[in-house]
């Protein structure tokens, strides 16, 4: 299968409330986020994309819109975390993303997954589809979600 992948990078802040170690403190990270497509390749000559499964200006204009622009520099939490969201809340137009899961990564990969898989799906009228999101939160630790 012929996949294409599009990495971006965002950062934002987080914490895993009941991690009995570092992690429950407020913190943030660089997340590299990998998005990993796949579709027929276009056969149109003289088209601006003839030759790509989609050009990877595209894939990252949407994923802007639709993804990485809402949580780049964004504090992500945990619906469930009211301590932290009444101090995010008393901080006016302080930029939260409250999410309905913890933000471990794991999670964050899933949510990422999740907005995206219709945000490609056969975009302009093409077969194509996201077949993995991979979302790194540090060098270290990532985590990968297949379609
Ligand atoms: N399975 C998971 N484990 C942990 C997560 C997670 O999302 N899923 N998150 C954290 C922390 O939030 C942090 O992202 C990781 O911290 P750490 O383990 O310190 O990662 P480093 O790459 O900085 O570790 P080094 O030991 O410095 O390589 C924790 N666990
Ligand atoms: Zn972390």
């Amino acid at each position: 299968m012929l996949t294409i992948t599009r990495k971006m990078e965002f950062d934002a802040g987080h914490r895993i409330p009941d991690h009995n170690s570092q992690c429950r403190n407020l913190h943030g990270h660089r997340y590299t986020l990998l998005i990993t497509l796949t579709g027929d390749v276009v056969q149109k000559d003289g088209a601006s994309d003839n030759g790509m499964v989609m050009d990877f200006g595209d894939i990252k204009a949407l994923a802007k819109a639709h993804l990485v622009d809402l949580w780049d520099h964004a504090f992500i939490v945990h619906e469930k975390d009211t301590a932290v969201r009444a101090f995010l809340d008393s901080m006016p137009g302080h930029k939260t993303v409250v999410i309905d899961r913890v933000p471990t990564v794991e999670n964050l990969a899933q949510a990422a997954f999740d907005i995206l898989k219709d945000v490609y799906h056969d975009r302009f009228g093409r077969h194509l589809s996201l077949t993995k999101v991979t979302l790194y939160e540090t060098p270290n630790c990532w985590a990968e979600v297949d379609g």
